[in-house]
């Protein structure tokens, strides 16, 4: 019997009979399955790529993030449909939904339970307890690693020696918050990134809203010095300089230093996973936000995609974020970002004090 049927199997059974959950979780010990309750619902799965592998920990970490990332945008698609947005504003122009709530809900619990001593930092504190019922199904927590072909990468000795507990994964369950509020999904993400040592060094962006040959959702990653993939990176245009930025909280330094930069065209949208998307594919030369704002969970995991592929992320005076776990959350230093051959010293030098 094939893994995938023994799969379907105890999926059928366990639809048919309550009862079975114990012969099943005995099963799932001798192979590679599992049985478990995930936020009150019943479900069966594979041993998720946290637990089962013997990869270096980095690959599973990714490897683990793009599968929760991909099944996060499946929850925030359905609150969408369900038309409950149940918006809060947590401050002033800071919106928090439904879809947020539960979104980061499952990502915070799958991680915690894959990897139990890592530090996770979620955007919507430690308080989120969402009723996931309705909102995940065997059809939305797919058995098989996203990206298989992480796990066979090879990774630089340095990378090796990571211990669980020295890891800090900063999770913005949908970035981009305001304009998924206005009916603007295509601005939305989910971002999980990875630091160690304070530095990011694994990234996920998730467009929950993005389709392409019928499939929803696109998935991207990138781990500095080992890879990348979901993606096609696409240099900018040359001979343009396009800058793209904030949509929703503009002020007056930041539009005084987008004039000081001249640029050709300004691209505002919302999210800064949108925006470093915007970057990887070649559609702006360089994101400028000149003001705090952004957070540790906006950045972490868009800097390591970026890095992944020879882009930059600092703030406006070009020092890197640090991402240890007691580091503030609010990046005050600004954030510029330039896509990969673009010359980020150009950037810093012409903008001014
Ligand atoms: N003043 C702010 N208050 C709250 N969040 C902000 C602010 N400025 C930026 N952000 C966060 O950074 C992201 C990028 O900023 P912008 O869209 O303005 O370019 C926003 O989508 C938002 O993330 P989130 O939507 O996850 O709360
Ligand atoms: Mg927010
Ligand atoms: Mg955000
Ligand atoms: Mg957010």
């Amino acid at each position: 019997m094939t893994a995938q049927i023994l799969y379907e199997q105890i999926g059928r059974l366990a639809a048919r009979h309550q009862s079975t959950l114990k012969i099943l979780v005995l099963v799932t010990k001798q192979s590679s399955f599992q049985a478990h309750r995930f936020c009150g619902i019943r479900y069966y799965s594979k041993m998720s790529v946290g637990e089962s592998t013997n990869a270096p920990l980095l690959l599973r970490l990714v490897s683990e993030a793009c599968t929760t990332a991909n099944t996060a945008g499946s929850i925030v698609r359905k609150v969408l449909l369900s038309g409950e947005l149940g918006v809060v504003d947590k401050g002033v122009n800071d919106l928090q939904t439904k879809a947020d709530r539960c979104a980061q809900y499952y990502i915070v619990q799958r991680l915690k339970r894959c990897f139990p001593k890592a530090t996770i930092i979620g955007e919507e504190g430690d308080d989120v307890s969402e009723n996931l019922e309705g909102l995940l199904s065997p059809a939305t927590t797919p058995p098989e690693p996203l990206f298989p072909e992480i796990l066979n990468k090879s990774v630089p000795e340095k990378l090796l020696s990571i211990s669980e507990e020295n890891v800090v994964i900063w999770v913005d369950p949908l970035d981009g918050t305001q304009e998924f509020t206005k009916g603007l999904v295509g601005h939305v993400t989910t971002l999980i990134g990875i630091a160690v040592d304070a530095r990011p060094v694994g990234g996920v962006i998730h467009q929950p809203f993005y389709e392409a040959d019928g499939v929803k959702g696109r998935t991207m990653y990138g781990i500095p010095e080992v890879g990348h993939g979901g993606f096609t990176v696409t240099p900018p245009p040359e001979g343009k300089r396009i800058i793209t930025t904030t949509r929703s909280h503009s002020n007056q330094r930041v539009e005084a230093t987008l004039a000081a930069l001249q640029p050709d065209e300004i691209l505002r949208v919302g999210g800064a996973g949108h925006k470093a998307v915007l970057l990887i594919e070649g559609r702006a030369h360089a994101y400028v936000f000149a003001s705090p704002g952004c957070k540790k969970w906006d950045t972490c995991a868009p800097e390591a995609v970026l890095v992944s592929i020879g882009g930059i992320l600092t703030d406006m005076d070009g020092i890197p974020y640090r991402y240890s776990k007691d580091v503030e959350h609010v990046n005050q230093g600004g954030l510029l970002a330039t896509a990969p051959g673009v010359d980020h010293s150009w950037y810093l030098k012409s903008i001014p004090k």
